[in-house]
């Protein structure tokens, strides 16, 4: 009956308080209380007779007190023990009171009755908990024992579901809305509806031992839709249809609500909860409808009633609202959540909320308790929708601002607290200033084989500002396939290089790091002064011991400035003499842990290192014991809404160009029947005609029982050798020994190997430039995001490209379509998150990363996040260690404790 609480609240009497206060009594015999006295003869023999109950002591002690008190003002007036009762209520023994004295459910109202009929009790609230007409107020963190009516065992049982405070209450949001429809026209079994009507009567029944309930009978009239004249043919009927809406019927709604346990069978009980409901009230009913067998009789053991205050004009509640549907939770049902949420609200002040007033208005958002009421109880959708952005906004806001805080608070001076929030606020901030790099870094970049686009610089110079910062760099390098990260990446390296550092570069793969190590050395062999040039190791699983040991010596040293490696880099035996850069390529591929492990061990080495001799200015002395900066590098884009969720602690850096003369690879995509591969068998011929090389990408490496529909690498190897006889083939795939899989690579670049048949090993970072040709086989098997980089491993260099995508059946192409249209990885990453989610776009792996998000979806909310982002610059550039603003500090501190602890 919550929902019209307020109303019965308004129309309770004096009489009821007797009779709760009697009730209560009486309740307190059954479980054995022992000394009671009263006048009543027949009362005392009754509660007599339940002595044996057991009791604990300090409850039958307390219990014993309050009884004789409530006993000796027997005589007083009603008003007065309704005052005893609220003392009782409010001395810190509330639950017991509420357990002991009043059965669950019947208390609800009856406690509200006490206390609208009483003065402000005169204990002092609890921290945090507000008194307001005789309500308490409590905040969003407070226990959910202050809801209104709670019986000990509710509050229980919404515990152990993971309810303890208000917050994660109010936060159980609907699953949905059903929408209401008013009952006009013809009702059917299950409908949600709305009701206007007149309480015919109210009873309450005792069913059964253990079980009664509560039924009353509405009568509301509604259009008549089974009416004979209604089903006359059109013309007619649109004459006559002013007439129609006259024609109504009565129908009766039994509303019905049952409370199970011997204590609500009893007499006075029923009969105070027949009374809440006053016979003639107006209602406003809705709910879910059941068909009864009388006709026009409806059964609603789902709803929700309001008392109308006004008679004279139900139209406003009738007007459809958004029933909300709740998802279960641990064995409590939707109903009984959403009674509660709706109690929540009798003890939830309006200032809870910690966003000020002003930055809520400048972003258009509700207040938060505003938003908790209408996404729980909205009058419209349009309403739930707003009261959801809000909340969206928290979630998103809170991460933000934690992100961005702990960042700060690793800055020393406010200026640079101050540089660093402009360089956030401005991209246009970020100019490239070349001078202040160092000699080695420039001679690298003149020794460049090409120039750099406009993007490579401006993300090169925003990293190199960072190196030079006091504290260390978390930044992600993201751009498309082939958009030149790796140089970049390099240039970072040379910078610490440059200044007596060390620099380390961590890859996913072998295949990947001996690439990025050949790339160096031929970039370094073009720089003129060879005595400058720093020394690079490779160090690699399939490195020998006896290498690794001396790579590992020179590391010490520090005759070593640049490893470049797999996960052998975060192996203990490895430590630096002065680690200033660590590169994480494809970084999503490392566990956090993995990655963790890596920038701790790295901090903990170059903390005892003890630095070369070489640093040129002292400022760079006193940070040596800072941790490492870290280069993460992503070549999957990821949508900016996701990256900044996912690692909102990192600093973005985007690159927004490819090279020139890049050529946007033609992609096809075709079914892979006879005919199609016929097809593609013509396509490639003409390929290889034409001197080009080709990818043949298959999903597994063998021929599987299971998956008979799957092409395998090895099994294909002899039909395309025998097909394309005057032309040779290799294979490449992740079971072959390292050796034997740079070979393979090695004959394809050089131009041995004509068809490369490779699993989707090759899938990152492979960079072979003249490769010309890309056949994907089982194309269905790939998500887009990786088909995307499978084929930016062609047209890479200057010659058009072309990539076929093979999908065993006609209706898995239309998935894929979107790749033939766009060749962008930003809009195929959005497409992907739109359509897949953000779990199936990033992986198991990653997406086990993402904050959890109650209500937010980021594949839909990503504008609100980027607001959200805004937001937290604008506070903390306000007000740079949030003293300003100490209830945000506190929120924050609660939902993002870390950040404020300096984790
Ligand atoms: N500014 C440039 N002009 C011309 N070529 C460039 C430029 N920058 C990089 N390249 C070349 O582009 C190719 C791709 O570069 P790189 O391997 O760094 O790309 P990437 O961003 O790491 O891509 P992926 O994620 O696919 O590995 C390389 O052959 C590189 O030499």
């Amino acid at each position: 009956m919550a929902v019209s609480t307020l109303a019965v609240q308004s129309r309770t009497t004096m009489c009821s308080s007797e009779k709760c206060l009697r009730s209560a009594l009486i309740f307190e015999a059954q479980r054995g209380y022992r000394n009671f006295v009263s006048k009543d003869m027949r009362l005392n023999n009754f509660l007599s007779s339940k002595m044996s109950t057991v009791f604990s002591r300090s409850k039958h002690k307390l219990a014993e007190k309050l009884l004789k008190e409530v006993d000796v003002h027997g005589r007083a007036s009603v008003s007065d023990r309704s005052k005893l009762l609220n003392k009782i209520l409010y001395s810190g023994t509330a639950d017991m009171v509420s357990s002991t004295y009043i059965p669950d459910t019947f208390e609800t109202e009856t406690r509200q009755d006490l206390q609208f009929n009483v003065d402000k009790p005169s204990t002092l609230p609890q921290h945090g908990v507000k008194q307001n007409d005789g309500l308490v107020e409590v905040m969003l963190d407070q226990s959910i024992s202050f809801i209104p009516g709670l019986s000990k065992r509710h509050s229980r049982q919404l515990e152990n579901c993971g309810f303890h405070t208000l917050r994660k209450l109010l936060q159980h949001f609907p699953r949905t809305y059903a929408d209401l429809q008013n009952a006009q026209i013809g009702i059917e079994d299950g409908q949600y509806l709305i009701f206007v009507g007149k309480i015919l009567s109210s009873r309450g029944v005792r069913a059964s031992y253990s079980l009664s309930f509560l039924e009353v009978v509405v009568a509301c009239d509604v259009v008549d839709s089974e009416s004979p004249s209604t089903s006359r043919d059109d013309g007619a009927a649109l004459e006559s249809d002013k007439a129609d809406s006259g024609r109504k019927k009565t129908v009766f709604l039994h509303l019905k609500k049952f409370f199970r346990g011997t204590r609500f069978t009893y007499l006075p009980f029923l009969k105070s909860i027949e009374e809440k409901q006053k016979v003639g009230d107006i209602v406003c009913v809705s709910g879910k409808v059941r068909i009864m067998r009388s006709k026009n009789h409806y059964e609603m053991r789902e709803y929700n009633m309001d008392v109308l205050q006004d008679e004279k004009d139900p139209s406003f509640c009738a007007q459809g609202r958004p029933y909300p549907i709740y998802p279960s939770k641990g064995g409590l049902s939707p109903n009984f959540l959403r009674d509660v949420i709706s109690r929540a609200f009798k003890v939830l002040p309006s200032n809870i909320d910690p966003i000020p007033e002003a930055l809520a208005h400048d972003f258009g958002l509700l207040s938060l308790r505003d938003a908790y009421a209408r996404i729980h109880q909205p009058k419209s959708l349009k309403e739930a929708e707003l009261a959801r952005k809000r909340l969206v906004f928290d979630e998103f806001f809170y991460l933000q601002l934690g992100r961005l805080f702990q960042m700060l608070e690793g800055l020393g001076t406010e200026v640079e607290k101050d540089g660093l929030l402009d360089k956030y606020r401005k991209s246009e901030f970020n100019l490239v200033n070349i001078d202040g790099w160092s000699m080695l870094t420039k001679k690298f970049l003149k020794a460049l084989p090409y120039s750099l686009t406009s993007s490579q610089l401006r993300a090169a110079s925003e990293i190199i500002w960072d190196l030079k910062q006091p504290v260390p760099m978390n930044r992600l390098l993201q751009g498309d396939v082939g958009c030149g990260k790796t140089v970049v990446a390099f240039l970072a390296c040379l910078e610490v290089i440059g200044l007596g550092y060390q620099a380390a570069f961590m890859v996913p793969t072998e295949l990947l790091a001996v690439q990025h190590y050949e790339q160096i050395q031929n970039l370094l062999a073009n720089m003129e002064e060879a005595e400058c040039k720093p020394s690079v190791a490779l160090l690699t699983g399939s490195t020998s011991t006896r290498e690794s040991r001396l790579i590992r010596q020179g590391l010490q040293t520090g005759d070593i400035s640049l490893v470049i490696g797999t996960h052998s880099l975060i192996a203990e035996k490895v430590e630096f003499s002065a680690l200033r850069i660590a590169v994480v390529d494809e970084q999503h591929r490392f566990g956090v842990i993995q990655r963790g492990r890596f920038n701790s061990k790295l901090y903990y080495n170059s903390i005892s290192s003890k630095l070369s001799s070489s640093i040129p200015d002292d400022s760079s002395k006193d940070s040596v014991i800072m941790a490492p900066h870290v280069l993460a590098m992503s070549a999957t884009p990821i949508p900016r809404s996701l990256a900044l969720a996912l690692y909102g602690d990192m600093s973005l850096t985007q690159i927004t160009d490819l090279p020139p003369g890049r050529i946007p690879v033609e992609t096809f995509l075709i079914e892979g029947n006879e005919p199609g591969f016929e097809k593609v068998y013509q396509m490639m011929l003409d390929e290889l005609e034409a001197g080009g090389k080709i990818y043949l990408v298959y999903p597994v490496i063998e021929q599987s029982e299971q998956l008979p529909q799957l092409r395998a690498a090895s099994a294909d190897l002899e039909t395309i050798s025998q097909k394309f006889s005057g032309y040779k083939c290799g294979l490449l795939h992740g079971k072959m020994k390292s050796d034997d899989k740079s070979e393979a690579l090695g004959l394809f670049r050089s131009g041995e190997i004509n068809i490369l048949l490779s699993t989707q090993v090759i899938e990152i970072g492979v960079d072979i430039p003249d490769a010309s040709m890309m056949v994907v086989m089982n194309a269905e098997r790939f998500g887009i995001a990786q088909l995307h980089q499978l084929r930016g491993r062609v047209g890479r260099g200057g010659r058009k490209s072309k990539c076929i995508l093979v999908a065993s059946t006609d209706s898995s192409l239309s998935r894929l379509k979107v790749l033939e249209k766009s060749s962008d990885g930003f809009y195929l990453a959005n497409m992907d998150l739109v359509m897949r989610g953000p779990g199936d776009l990033l992986g198991r792996k990653q997406s086990g990363h993402l904050p959890e998000f109650p209500i937010a979806r980021l594949e839909i909310d990503g504008n609100i996040i980027q607001e959200a982002h805004l937001a937290a610059l604008k506070i903390l550039g306000d007000s740079l260690d949030l003293e300003k603003y100490p209830n945000l500090k506190a929120e924050l501190s609660m939902r993002q404790p870390l950040c404020l602890l300096g984790d």
